[in-house]
């Protein structure tokens, strides 16, 4: 088991309230930096293909001006692999992206895309980002990520967050096995959407998991307990249940 679960802090929703009056505020840039000086290891942010919320400015200032990874999210399409070649983020998580949904409905079909993703994944690989499939845990979906060559896989916790009682416990289960998987094939596993201070637990304590990305929950709480805050007691949930796992 990894000793610390690294957190990465999607800062997406930043820009969706920047966006709703077309100015400059609230800064995603700003957002980021407040979320790393309150313990985030590193920043995700989903250059979306209808620009919703990030868009190719942000990227580029967290490029130029993080001083910690930065988690490009992308769909597997040919204009983002060209902006995300020509920036090098440290790393590249690939999602599926459907114009009209609301938010990201599920994990990457990698097994019924592979040729495609595979191109995709050598790409990505040969300008030095380090590719991870936004993928649902299934274990067979993780087989093909290997097959593409991604050496990490991002599990979609979504179904899990929202399930209840007797369901979620069998989500959880799904994680687990899956996690436990991906480290058997070699990957590195990581995992997010949705998770929030009540959910995010029973997740940090698998222990085969290296990295988890949470975004939207932390930004509506910072309505209430500012970004910093929201970011220091999620870290510190994580930490406490990972040191419960260990002992
Ligand atoms: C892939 C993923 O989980 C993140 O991109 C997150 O969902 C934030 O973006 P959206 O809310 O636009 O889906
Ligand atoms: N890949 C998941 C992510 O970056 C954050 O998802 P959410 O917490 O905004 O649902």
């Amino acid at each position: 088991m990894a000793d610390r679960l690294r957190l990465g802090v999607n800062i997406d929703h930043v820009a969706t309230l920047r966006n709703a009056r077309g100015g400059a505020h609230p800064d995603p840039m700003r957002a980021a930096q407040l979320a790393v000086a309150a313990g985030a290891d590193g920043i995700t942010a989903h250059l979306r293909e209808d620009r919703r919320h990030i868009r190719d400015a942000d990227m580029e200032r967290l490029k130029a001006e993080l001083r910690v990874p930065l988690n490009f999210e992308m769909a597997a399409t040919a204009e983002m692999v060209a902006i995300a070649t020509r920036l090098r983020p440290h790393a590249a998580c690939l999602v599926p992206e459907r114009r009209e949904e609301r938010t990201t409905e599920g994990g990457l079909d990698v097994a019924g895309n592979l040729p495609a993703l595979c191109d995709v994944v050598a790409a990505l690989t040969a300008a030095g980002i380090r590719v991870s499939l936004f993928v649902e845990p299934d274990p067979r979906q993780l087989d093909a990520a290997v097959a593409a060559g991604a050496p990490v896989v991002e599990l979609h916790t979504g179904t899990y967050c929202e399930a209840e009682g007797e369901a979620r416990r069998r989500e959880l289960d799904r994680l687990a096995a899956a996690a436990r998987h991906g480290a058997s094939i070699g990957l590195e596993v990581h995992a997010g959407h949705g998770l929030g201070f009540a959910t995010v637990g029973p997740v940090a304590a698998i222990p085969q998991l290296a990295e988890l990305n949470i975004g939207h929950f932390l930004i509506g709480e910072a309505v209430f307990l500012g970004l910093a805050e929201a970011v220091r007691q999620m870290r510190r949930l994580i930490d406490a249940a990972r040191a419960s796992a260990a002992a």
